[in-house]
């Protein structure tokens, strides 16, 4: 294996932006204890560089940190919080590229997405630098003699992040630049397989004015990371994107402490075909909805559901496009789908799909004797597939695409809320009594009607059922990082009362 570090910081336009270090209290940080971990690139296994693990001590010196900076932060005007958060924005957009760069190599996904999940992570930034502006409280018409009432917004306090590796940049700006913008100081945790993109906003955060303590990147052996993290009374709150085995641990450790949990967790999304479609049309929004990030992606559609009348031609169409996609290396050319993000998440996928064909699936792609490297994946799809099989119930974070046939409009919502998510739900069909009908009954937080794109700032984003707590972006999004503080002015001689 060879070393990338330098290769990589020569790519960049700006080589500052690729750090080999946590970030605590606005200093580079070493591992005290002299722990380190490789991060390697999926698509060839080189390795790109290395993280320190902190110390337990360290831990707890980005939580001091944190909650020295905090009493300035919060004592600033929201529109100085605002001016900040454009400043980062506006510095995200300028190193587009090297952002894009750096993330693509972490991660695998091809450039071009890269560049968008860049764009998207910046839009957060913008949206909640306003939203920071309307956190507006309430007057209560009172019910007690010469009182006034009402309710202010106030932050939270210390907030906690700990992200995945499949958006390694958006899955951080959607809680930060929320929690920041309420006058909240983070302490993120991201995944160590793509800690770099992190490290990179870290950077651009300090130019960008945010002080010290405010923003922090810790890094270090997960479990313990985290149980630290939930242990510490002076953190308030505690924001996670991942899967929900890891979501339920959180849930336990931070019980102690009574933390605010957001909780944005796996989903298992159905991709419903009404009979009224044109089966190449569904079939071609199938295809973008199940193998954007090589279906690394929580809105992935795992089940699609096709009516019994357009199901073969829908197969036909779906199986001719699948094929035409390309496989490889996200940093060459025009390709649609780079690596899988190591080699347990590729045995994973050939023992979903070993697991349906021995239960009677049909494998229609797959032949994983092209795959351009070990830890890339030929897409699948598996007809026939049924709710014993594992790619029904599980979530398969993984270019494999079941599916199965229905005939009534009630048998496909007992189908597509067979399983314990309910994140996001797909429906393609222009008939408005089945949209209405479909989109009432369908456990899901968000429900996507003849449209693969779902997400953006200004959308409420968030599951249902074990998809998850909380919502994040949108509106209500920064209420995650706000507490409500209710107050009675009482005795105030002639005050009305209403
Ligand atoms: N709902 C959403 O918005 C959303 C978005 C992106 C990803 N996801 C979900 O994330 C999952 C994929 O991401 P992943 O593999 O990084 O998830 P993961 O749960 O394995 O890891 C997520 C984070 O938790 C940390 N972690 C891992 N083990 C831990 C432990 N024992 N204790 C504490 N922390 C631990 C990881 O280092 C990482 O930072 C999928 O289930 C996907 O659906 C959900
Ligand atoms: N695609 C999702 C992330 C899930 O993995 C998003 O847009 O937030």
């Amino acid at each position: 294996m060879t070393t990338l570090s330098t290769t990589l910081a020569k790519r960049l336009e700006d080589s500052r932006l690729f750090r080999q270090y946590a970030y605590v209290n606005g200093k580079w940080t070493h591992g005290e204890g002299g722990r380190e971990e490789a991060v390697y690139d999926p698509a060839t296994n080189d390795t790109i560089g290395h993280i320190p693990l902190l110390e337990a001590a360290q831990i707890t010196a980005a939580v001091d940190a944190a909650d020295a900076a905090f009493v300035q932060w919060r004592a600033l005007r929201a529109d100085e919080r605002c001016e900040r958060l454009l400043a980062w924005y506006d510095l995200i957009q300028a190193n587009r590229e090297d952002l894009a760069t750096i993330m693509t190599l972490e991660q695998g996904k091809p450039l071009p997405d890269a560049r968008g999940e860049v764009e998207y992570g910046a839009s957060f930034v913008r949206w909640f630098a306003e939203e920071g502006k309307r956190t507006y409280g309430e007057t209560i018409p009172s019910h007690i003699p010469n009182a006034s009432l009402g309710t202010i917004k106030e932050p939270v306090g210390i907030v906690a992040m700990i992200t995945p590796w499949n958006f390694p940049l958006a899955m951080i700006t959607r809680k930060a630049a929320a929690a920041l913008a309420a006058g909240c100081p983070v302490i993120v945790k991201p995944a160590n397989e793509t800690p770099f993109s992190a490290l990179a906003l870290a950077e651009l955060a300090e130019r960008a004015g945010i002080p010290a303590g405010i923003f922090n990147v810790v890094l270090g052996d997960p479990a313990e990371v985290s149980k630290i993290l939930c242990a510490e009374s002076r953190i308030r709150a505690l924001s996670f994107t991942g899967s929900t085995r890891v979501g339920r641990l959180l849930i336990e450790q931070s019980a102690h402490t009574v933390k605010r949990l957001s909780l944005e967790l796996g989903g298992n999304a159905p991709f419903i075909v009404g009979p009224d479609m044109d089966p190449k049309q569904a079939a071609y929004a199938a295809i973008d909805a199940k193998f954007q990030t090589a279906g690394q992606d929580c809105l992935a559609a795992n089940r699609i559901l096709v009516h019994e009348s357009i199901h073969d031609e829908f197969v036909e169409q779906f199986s001719q496009r699948m094929a035409a996609l390309t496989v490889g290396n996200g940093l060459h050319g025009e390709i649609d789908l780079g690596p899988l993000i190591h080699r347990q998440a590729v045995e994973k996928a050939a023992a979903i799909v070993d697991d349906a064909v021995s239960k009677g699936a049909t494998m229609i792609g797959g032949d994983q004797s092209k795959a351009p490297g070990e830890n890339f994946f030929m897409p699948v799809l598996l007809t026939g597939v049924t709710a014993k099989m594992k790619v029904w119930r599980e979530e398969n974070f993984a270019p494999v695409a079941g599916i199965t046939a229905y005939s009534t409009d009630d048998e496909v919502i007992e189908m597509a809320n067979d399983t314990e998510y309910g994140l996001a739900a797909y429906v393609y069909t222009h008939d408005i009594r089945r949209i209405w009908k479909l989109m009432r009954a369908l456990e899901y937080g968000m429900v996507s009607v003849n449209s693969v794109k779902m997400t953006g700032p200004p959308v409420p984003f968030g599951g249902v059922k074990q998809s998850g707590l909380g919502r994040e972006g949108g509106a209500t999004g920064i209420d995650e990082y706000l507490e409500t503080k209710y107050y009675c002015l009482g005795a105030l001689g002639s005050a009305s009362g209403s």
